[in-house]
C-alpha cells in the first residue's frame, strides 16, 4: 500500500533545523557541484549559487576549463576546480571530501563525460544528487543504476523520468512505475512537475508550494543546488529532498505578486531563498 503525505508547513517544521548560534563555515557542510559544458556553464552558476544561499558553509564546483572565469567572476564565494578538457568534463577529480555532491546541471553527454560518470559511480560513497544530463547518461546505459549507491536523490523532470522508467499511459501507471523504480534501485525520486512528488519506496510526499512561474530555464538546476546544500548540512536524505522542494516552490509563491508569472526567472528563485527561510522562522 502506498503511503501518501502532503508536505505543508506542519510537515516542514517537523524537519527544519535552525543553525546553531556557534556554527561556522567549517561545520556548515562543504558541497561539490559537478556539471557544465561549453554554452551551459550558467547551469552550474545557478546551481552553486543556490547551494550557498541555502546555507552550505563552503561550495566548490568542478567544471570544464571554459567555465573558470565565468564562475570566478559571477560568484566569487564559490571555489572552482577545472577538468583538463576545455569544453566538457572527462574525469571527476577533487582533492577533498565533500559532505554531498550534486551532478548533472549543464553536464552534457559527451562520450568522455559518460565514461567519467561511470568511473566516478564505481567508487563514490558520498551522498549524491543526480539531475539533468547525469540522469540522461544513466538512461543511455541503465547498467549504471547498479553502481548508484542507496539513498541517492534523483531529480528528473517528466522527460528525464520517461527516459529512465519508460513511457506511461496514465498518472496511475506513472506512479506505479516510479514507485517500483525507487524500490528496485533504492533511490529517492524527486518527480518534478506541478505538483512535485517525492518518492521513497512506498512513501509518496506531495509538495504544496510553487506555481507556473517556475516554468522557466534553470529552475531545476537551482533545485539541485538547494537539495545538495541541505544534504551537505547533514539533513536526512529524504528531509533534504522534501525541504528543498518546499523552499524552492515557496520562493515562487513569495515572488509572484512582484514578478508575475512571465518575468520570474531562475535567479529570482535564488534571490528569494532568504525570504522563504524567514517565512519558516515566522511559523516557529
Ligand atoms: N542556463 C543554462 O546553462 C541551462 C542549462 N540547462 C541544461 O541543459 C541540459 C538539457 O536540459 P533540458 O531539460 O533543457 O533538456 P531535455 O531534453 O532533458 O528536456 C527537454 C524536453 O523535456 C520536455 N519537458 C521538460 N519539462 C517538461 C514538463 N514539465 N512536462 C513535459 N515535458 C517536459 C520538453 O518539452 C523537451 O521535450 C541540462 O544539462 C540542463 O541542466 C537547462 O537547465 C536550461 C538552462
Ligand atoms: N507549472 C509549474 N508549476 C509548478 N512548478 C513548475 C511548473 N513548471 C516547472 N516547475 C518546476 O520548475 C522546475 C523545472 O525543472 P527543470 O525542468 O529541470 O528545469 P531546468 O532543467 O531548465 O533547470 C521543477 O522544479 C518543476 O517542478
Ligand atoms: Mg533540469
Amino acid at each position: 500500500m502506498t503511503n501518501s503525505i502532503y508536505i505543508d508547513q506542519e510537515e516542514i517544521l517537523k524537519r527544519y533545523k535552525q543553525p546553531d548560534k556557534k556554527t561556522h563555515k567549517g561545520i556548515q557542510g562543504h558541497a561539490l557541484i559537478i556539471g557544465g559544458s561549453y554554452g551551459k556553464i550558467g547551469a552550474v552558476s545557478l546551481s552553486s549559487k543556490a547551494c550557498l544561499k541555502t546555507g552550505c558553509g563552503l561550495v566548490t564546483v568542478f567544471i570544464p576549463k571554459c567555465g573558470y572565469d565565468i564562475l570566478q567572476i559571477s560568484i566569487p564565494e564559490v571555489m572552482v576546480l577545472t577538468d583538463i578538457q576545455e569544453e566538457m568534463i572527462s574525469n571527476f577529480t577533487f582533492d577533498f571530501t565533500p559532505q554531498a555532491i550534486g551532478i548533472g546541471p549543464g553536464l552534457g553527454q559527451a562520450v568522455e563525460t559518460q565514461n567519467a560518470l561511470h568511473q566516478f559511480l564505481k567508487t563514490n560513497t558520498i551522498p549524491l544528487v543526480i539531475d539533468a544530463d547525469g540522469l540522461n547518461i544513466i538512461s543511455k546505459n541503465k547498467k549504471l543504476l547498479d553502481l548508484v549507491q542507496p539513498k541517492t536523490v534523483i531529480t528528473p523532470h517528466p522527460k528525464e523520468l520517461e527516459r529512465l522508467i519508460g513511457k506511461w499511459d496514465s498518472e496511475e501507471e506513472k506512479m506505479s512505475k516510479a514507485i517500483s523504480f525507487s524500490k528496485q534501485h533504492q533511490v529517492i525520486i524527486v518527480m518534478k512537475g506541478a505538483p512535485t512528488r517525492i518518492i521513497d519506496g512506498e512513501s509518496v510526499y506531495e509538495n504544496t508550494t510553487g506555481n507556473a512561474a517556475l516554468a522557466t530555464a534553470g529552475t531545476g538546476d537551482v533545485l539541485t543546488g538547494m537539495i545538495t546544500s541541505l544534504l551537505a548540512q547533514s539533513y536526512e536524505t529524504i528531509d533534504a529532498a522534501i525541504l528543498g522542494v518546499y523552499l524552492h516552490g515557496l520562493t515562487a509563491d513569495i515572488a509572484l505578486p512582484e514578478t508575475g508569472y512571465q518575468s520570474f526567472i531562475a535567479s529570482d528563485v535564488i534571490a528569494n531563498i532568504g525570504k522563504a527561510f524567514l517565512s519558516l522562522k515566522k511559523m516557529v
